[in-house]
């Protein structure tokens, strides 16, 4: 096959979806043309450059289970606004001392500097003249995070909250599910099951403890998809 480089390909596509698009007429080629054009755009172009730059009031979510990317996407926005010159803010919950006090740390050691809260009324105080605003590990905050992401992003603040959908026993964590209620945006983002390699939605807890926060992490937690949690718990549930 001709060897073409991906870059002259996709400008070819792109020229000839536009051809087709002014066609406008129902072949086959027109047909397949835009179909490609469309699909092509959607995968390679599918950056939304202008939510993240044009100052617009706007909720955005991330959740997902432990190990599941939530952090680094956080981090990615963040500093990619930081790039646009936007003032950019970061909270996290002053409880979450796990990697660093001060500092938003990924599983992969990626980091950004943040302010330590004990309540979620405190971002208020720290949040005037700011464009964004992100929000790390936001399960562990009181449900008043939820009005004031609200009262943010309708005073055209940039509002991006990462957190765990579910705590160990899959049971929605804290304000977490509310936050997704209300949101402009959702991604879900998935870790990889440890046991089988398929998708994880759920942070199975290996150590033995009942209480609902427990700061952990690989010795702690595991990150497992809906079977292998399920034969999990029916394992834990036989020993005992
Ligand atoms: N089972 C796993 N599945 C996916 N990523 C994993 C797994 N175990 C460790 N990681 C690491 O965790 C990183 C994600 O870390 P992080 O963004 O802090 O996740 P989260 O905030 O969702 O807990 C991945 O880039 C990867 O290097
Ligand atoms: C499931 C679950 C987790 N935690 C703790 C464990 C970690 O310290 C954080 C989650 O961090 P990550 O950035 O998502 O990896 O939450 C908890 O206290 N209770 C739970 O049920
Ligand atoms: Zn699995």
């Amino acid at each position: 096959m001709l060897h073409i480089p991906l870059t002259l390909y996709l400008l070819l596509i792109k020229i000839l979806g536009i051809i087709a698009l002014f066609w406008g007429t129902n072949s086959t080629f027109a047909a397949v043309t835009k179909t490609n054009y469309h699909y092509l755009t959607m995968v390679v172009f599918s950056e939304d450059h202008i939510q993240e730059t044009r100052r617009r009031g706007r909720i955005e979510v991330i959740c997902g289970s432990m190990f599941s990317g939530k952090t680094e996407e956080l981090i990615r926005r963040l500093k990619r606004a930081k790039f646009a010159r936007q003032r950019v803010e970061i909270f996290k919950p002053a409880l979450d001392t796990r990697y660093s006090e001060e500092e938003v740390v990924s599983h992969d050691s990626n980091s950004i500097a943040s302010t330590p809260i004990d309540t979620s009324a405190s971002i208020l105080l720290f949040s005037s003249d700011k464009d964004v605003i992100g929000i790390d590990e936001a399960q562990f905050f009181d449900e008043g995070l939820i009005n004031v992401c609200n009262q943010l992003a309708d005073s055209g603040v940039r509002v991006i909250v990462a957190g765990l959908d579910m705590d160990f026993k899959r049971i929605p964590f804290g304000p977490i599910p509310a936050l997704c209620a209300i949101a402009d945006e959702v991604t879900k983002v998935h870790a990889i099951c440890v046991k089988c390699g398929n998708l994880a939605y759920a942070s199975h807890r290996i150590t033995k403890s009942d209480k609902r926060v427990l700061l952990g992490e690989k010795a702690d937690y595991e990150p497992l998809c809906r079977e292998c949690y399920r034969k999990a718990i029916e394992e834990e549930q036989t020993i005992q």
